[in-house]
């Protein structure tokens, strides 16, 4: 499977990288990233996704979410797969994703690991058991470099409690000069930034006699590298649709 690595450059691309040249059915045959001659990369990387001259069967994507026009075109015109794992994504932007997905195939997710992705899954079913007697709270904790708050995993998560509960819930993002209690209808979403932490997710139930915290703890990056890969195989010979993790761990 040839693939082309859209933020070849960043943490994650050179993370994918490493990972892909380990592989024998899997090839990045081109790059794209800001500043091309920054690594010694062992394909060519271009500053434009217009410049690419290479076959590609599929697209993945950890860069920025001002880039996703570019790489929607880039799939549209070249019918190839997307595998978008970007976050920071506007309700805009998500939206043209799914106008895209109509013609090729797209896959999204906030968080590649199928811990997050089971967790996710498991959150539907608990929520609607213990709201009510449970306020329910996000924390997630980040390396400090990182430049969407919250991270798009905590958004994924809360998305999926507030689904499950008829999208009757409140995101209050901290709860900096706030002067009345909290409400039972209010989903807490904290950020941390500090050091190198990969990531880590935390949603706890609070009740008045017993709390229950669901905790999910990346180790490395490996774990959303490998997830990545997984999604971009999946796609092959998918139908133009619009996928995510979840279809992917099943
Ligand atoms: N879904 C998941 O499982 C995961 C998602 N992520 C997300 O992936 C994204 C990247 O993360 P990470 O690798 O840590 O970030 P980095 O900042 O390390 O890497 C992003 C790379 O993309 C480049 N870039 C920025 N804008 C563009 C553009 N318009 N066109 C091409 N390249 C561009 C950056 O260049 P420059 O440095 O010059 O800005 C950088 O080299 C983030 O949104 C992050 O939240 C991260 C980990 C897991
Ligand atoms: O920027 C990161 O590093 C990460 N971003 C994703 C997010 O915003 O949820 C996923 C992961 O936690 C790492």
């Amino acid at each position: 499977m040839r693939v082309l690595l859209h933020g070849c450059n960043g943490r994650m691309g050179q993370v994918l990288t490493r990972i892909i040249s380990q592989l024998e059915d899997m090839n990045v045959v081109a790059g794209v990233d800001r500043e091309p001659n920054k690594y010694n990369n062992n394909y060519p990387v271009y500053d434009n996704l217009t410049k690419v001259q290479e076959e590609v069967d599929v697209l993945i994507d950890f860069s920025n979410h001002t880039a996703l026009d570019s790489v929607l075109e880039f799939g549209l015109k070249r019918n190839v797969a997307l595998v978008i794992c970007t976050t920071g994504f506007t309700p805009e932007e998500k939206t043209k994703m799914r106008e895209a997905s109509k013609n090729i195939p797209v896959l999204n997710s906030a968080n590649m690991s199928i811990g997050i992705n089971l967790l996710n899954k498991i959150l539907g079913q608990v929520a609607p058991v213990l709201y009510g007697d449970f306020d329910i709270e996000i924390i997630e904790k980040h390396h400090n470099q990182k430049l969407d708050s919250p991270s798009g995993t905590a958004l994924m998560l809360a998305d999926a409690i507030n689904a499950s509960l008829d999208n009757s819930l409140e995101y209050v993002y901290g709860r900096h000069s706030k002067t009345e209690k909290r409400q039972q209808n209010e989903l807490g979403i904290h950020a941390i930034r500090g050091g190198a932490i990969v990531g880590e997710h935390s949603v706890i139930f609070a009740g008045a006699g017993e709390v229950i915290e669901i905790n999910h703890s990346a180790l490395s990056r490996d774990v959303f590298a490998y997830g990545a890969i997984r999604a971009a195989k999946f796609l092959s010979g998918k139908e133009a649709g619009f996928y995510t993790m979840s279809d992917v761990i099943g």
